[in-house]
């Protein structure tokens, strides 16, 4: 039995004049981006070029982590032709009818294969939008399923994809832990005993599809959450959707440009940095006219999901104390989808 009823697929909301009941939100003024003073247009999270001299993009990278928890990257090295490559094979396996994609129906919530959100299980309405997660190389016997005959080729654009964001995902890293003071050294990346074989490695993709929507007003792509990471880097379509929040300023619209990339920094990476930088609430919105892809490359870290994550003593400083327990990334996602926006407070030490 596929986790998705039928009736209830995005697949088949195509067509639909009106929002079902239970895609409706219920959405307060507070939900929106009309900013407080009418004329005031709302600073973004900055562009940063990474072929700017190491000095500089640290300094900015470390103020937008700061203030925002995210930012957003120019030369960043990954070709055109790969974010091209890994859009289209998206698009494609959205384009395919409900029932092929659900041949590929993930057998949990959220994890490998084609499903909802794996956040959706917290909120009583449902979200606008499908996607496609590849934790794990189960990933290509779905591929398979959905391309008999081009399998080959779409395999070698997501290994080439993760192995291209893993390499900017170490960068971005030494970059951010650069502006903290520390480098990648300073991590004590512990192992726990008995914890052997990861299941989910070191990142995942999840590909996303918002459809077009009759009512976006009332309806939410993707609901406010964290990211579980170290950090995530997106790839948007030429459609905008994308909202992150601070509390200076509301919810801020991340509008989407060619060749741009998105950075999050993620809960593990607020942990490590003994809560100096937050992780960044964000939400995808969608559109009246426009459907909307977007790539998301979620990264736990250089080491694995069974490592041992804490606070970096030096960070913490001599006379410092921690604010978190270690965790592993594995044991971190457990916690997170039981209690979901309360999982830092579950592993505060005071
Ligand atoms: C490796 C991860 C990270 C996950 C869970 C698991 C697999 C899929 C990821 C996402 C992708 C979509 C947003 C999110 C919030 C979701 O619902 O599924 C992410 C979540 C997280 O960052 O917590
Ligand atoms: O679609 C977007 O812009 C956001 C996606 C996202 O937040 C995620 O995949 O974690
Ligand atoms: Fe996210």
């Amino acid at each position: 039995m596929p986790p998705i009823a039928k009736e209830i697929c995005i697949g088949n909301l195509g067509n639909l004049q009106t929002l079902p009941d239970s895609f409706t939100w219920e959405l307060t003024s507070a939900d929106s981006v009309i900013p407080p003073s009418s004329a005031a247009v709302k600073e973004s999270i900055p562009v940063i070029d990474l072929s700017d001299p190491d000095h500089v993009t640290t300094n900015l990278i470390g103020n937008a982590c700061h203030t925002w928890g995210a930012f957003q990257i120019a030369n960043h090295g990954i070709s055109q032709k790969l974010l091209d490559e890994i859009e289209s094979l998206s698009k494609t396996l959205f384009d395919m009818p409900s029932e092929k994609k659900l041949e590929t129906a993930s057998s949990e919530k959220g994890v490998s294969g084609y499903g909802e959100p794996r956040i959706s299980s917290f909120f009583e309405k449902k979200m606008w939008s499908e996607g496609f997660t590849i934790a794990d190389g189960s990933y290509r016997n779905h591929f398979i399923t959905l391309w008999p005959h081009d399998h080959i080729n779409n395999c070698r654009i997501i290994e080439e994809y993760k192995d291209e964001m893993e390499k900017l995902a170490n960068r971005l890293m030494s970059s951010i832990l650069g502006s903290l003071g520390v480098t990648v050294d300073d991590i004590e990346w512990g192992q726990k005993p008995g914890n052997s074989g990861s299941k989910v490695g070191r990142g995942a993709i999840r590909l996303n599809h918002y459809p077009v929507c009759p009512e976006p007003e009332r309806a939410m792509g993707l609901a406010a959450h964290t990211d579980t990471t170290i950090l995530t880097i997106l790839h948007q379509s030429n459609t905008g959707g994308l909202q992150v929040f601070r509390e200076e300023s509301g919810w801020v619209n991340v509008e989407p440009s060619p060749g741009i990339l998105v950075v999050n920094i993620g809960d593990l990476f607020h942990i490590l940095s003994n809560g100096k930088i937050p992780s960044v609430v964000h939400r995808a919105k969608v559109n009246h006219t426009r459907s909307r892809i977007s790539i998301a490359y979620l990264w736990c870290g250089p080491a694995g999901d069974d490592v041992e994550i804490k606070p970096i003593p030096k960070i913490i400083g001599p006379v410092g104390q921690s604010l978190y327990r270690s965790v592993t990334w594995k044991e971190y996602l457990q916690i997170k989808y039981k209690v979901f926006d309360k999982a830092f407070d579950a592993i505060r030490t005071r």
